[in-house]
C-alpha cells in the first residue's frame, strides 16, 4: 500500500469493489468531477476488506476508501461530502438551501435506510420497498429529469442491478429517474460491469 520511497501520492486512490454501490456512488462523483484516480480492487468475496492493512484504513472493514496524499477517509456519504468541498466542479449539491436538505434527506435514506438491509432476505425487503416508497414520496414534488430537478446531484439510487428484488417497477419515478442516469457517460463508466476488477463475465 505504502509507495516505500516516503514519498505521499498526489493521484486520488481508491479502495473499491466493482459489485459495490457504495463504491459506485463514489467512482459516479469522481466522473463527474472529471478526477482521474487510481482503483485499488478490494474483493469482498475473497476477504481482502480484513486484511490488517486494510483495517488500518476503515476500522469498519468497508469499501469505499478515498485516500487522497495522507488523508484517508472512508464512508460513501463523507467522501462525496469531502470531494464537493474540495473540488467545486461539477457541483454535486445544489446552490437552494431546502433542495440541498432534500439532497441530504434523500441520500441519507439510501445509504442509511436501504442499502444496509439490501442483502437481508424477507426482513429486509420489507424494509427496501419502505425505504422506495418513502423516496419515491420524497421526491414526488421536486424530480424532474432526475431526482431533485433537471440537474444531477448527489442523490442517486441503486440501478436496477443492485436490487435482488423486483420493487423497481412498483416506483414509477424511481423508474423513470433511472433510465435518465443510465444515458450518463459518467454514471456507465462508474457501473460494475466497467471496473478493473470487474471479472470476464460480469463485463458490461
Ligand atoms: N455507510 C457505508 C457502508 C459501506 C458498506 O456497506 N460497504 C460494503 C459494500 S457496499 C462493504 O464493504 N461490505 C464488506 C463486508 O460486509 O464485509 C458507506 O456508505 O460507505
Amino acid at each position: 500500500m505504502a509507495s516505500g520511497t516516503g514519498e505521499v501520492s498526489k493521484k486520488l486512490k481508491l479502495y473499491s469493489y466493482w459489485r459495490s454501490s457504495c463504491s459506485c456512488r463514489v467512482r459516479i462523483a469522481l466522473k463527474l468531477k472529471g478526477l482521474d484516480y487510481e482503483y485499488i480492487a478490494i474483493n469482498l468475496l475473497k476477504g481482502d476488506q480484513k486484511s490488517p492493512e486494510f483495517l488500518k484504513l476503515n476500522p469498519l472493514g468497508y469499501v469505499p476508501v478515498l485516500v487522497d496524499g495522507d488523508f484517508v477517509v472512508a464512508d460513501s456519504f463523507a467522501i462525496l461530502l469531502y470531494l464537493e468541498e474540495k473540488y467545486p466542479q461539477h457541483p454535486l449539491l445544489p446552490k437552494d438551501l431546502q433542495k440541498r436538505a432534500l439532497n441530504y434527506q434523500a441520500a441519507n435514506l439510501i445509504s442509511a435506510n436501504i442499502q444496509p438491509l439490501r442483502n437481508l432476505l424477507v426482513l429486509g425487503q420489507t424494509h427496501i420497498r419502505k425505504g422506495f416508497a418513502a423516496l419515491e414520496k420524497l421526491l414526488e414534488n421536486y424530480a424532474g429529469k432526475y431526482a431533485t430537478g433537471n440537474e444531477v446531484f448527489l442523490v442517486r439510487f441503486f440501478p436496477r442491478a443492485f436490487i435482488n428484488i423486483s420493487v423497481y417497477s412498483e416506483y414509477p419515478i424511481l423508474s423513470r429517474i433511472n433510465e435518465a442516469y443510465k444515458e450518463l457517460r459518467a454514471f456507465q463508466d462508474a457501473m460494475p460491469g466497467n471496473q478493473p476488477d470487474t471479472p470476464p463475465e460480469a463485463r458490461a
